[in-house]
C-alpha cells in the first residue's frame, strides 16, 4: 500500500551556479509543494501504513527551517535546486519514517524533482 502526504511552504532562493544571464541567478521566490510518499503494509489494527499525524510530526521541524526562509542560508541548501532540496528532505526524514519511498519537491505545478534514495 502507498500513502502520500503533501505540504506547502513559501521560500526565497537563488541558484548560484547558473550563469548570471539565467533568471534564476537572481533572488526570487516559489510556493513550494513537498510530497512525502510511504510504502508499507497496512497495520490491521489501525488500518494505517503510517498515521498521517506521524508523518506531519516528522516533517514539522524541517518545514520550520524552510517556510519563509531564504533557502540559500539553510545549511546544506547553498545551491537550492528542487533536486537538492528533495535529497536534503530525504536524508533528514528517512530515519524517522523508514517507509519513506519518495520525496517530490515541486517548484511550480509543472516542475518537480523526485528522489527515492537511488
Ligand atoms: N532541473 C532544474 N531546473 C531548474 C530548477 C531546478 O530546481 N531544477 N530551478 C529553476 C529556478 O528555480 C527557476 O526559478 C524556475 O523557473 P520559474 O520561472 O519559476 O518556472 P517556469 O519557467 O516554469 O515558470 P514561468 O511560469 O514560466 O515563469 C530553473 N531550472
Ligand atoms: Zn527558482
Amino acid at each position: 500500500m502507498r500513502i502520500t502526504q503533501a505540504f506547502t511552504f513559501e521560500a526565497a532562493h537563488r541558484l548560484p551556479n547558473v550563469p548570471e544571464t539565467h533568471r534564476c541567478h537572481r533572488m526570487h521566490g516559489h510556493s513550494y509543494r513537498v510530497e512525502l510518499q510511504l510504502d508499507g503494509a497496512v497495520d490491521p489494527a489501525t488500518g494505517f501504513v503510517v498515521d498521517f499525524f506521524d508523518v506531519e510530526s516528522a516533517f514539522a521541524p524541517l518545514l520550520g527551517r524552510l517556510d519563509h526562509h531564504c533557502l540559500n542560508e539553510v545549511e546544506g541548501l547553498e545551491n537550492p535546486t528542487a533536486e537538492i532540496i528533495a535529497g536534503w528532505i530525504w536524508d533528514r526524514t528517512k530515519p524517522a519514517l523508514p517507509q519513506l519511498s519518495a520525496v517530490r519537491v515541486f517548484e511550480t505545478p509543472q516542475s518537480w524533482a523526485e528522489y527515492d534514495g537511488g
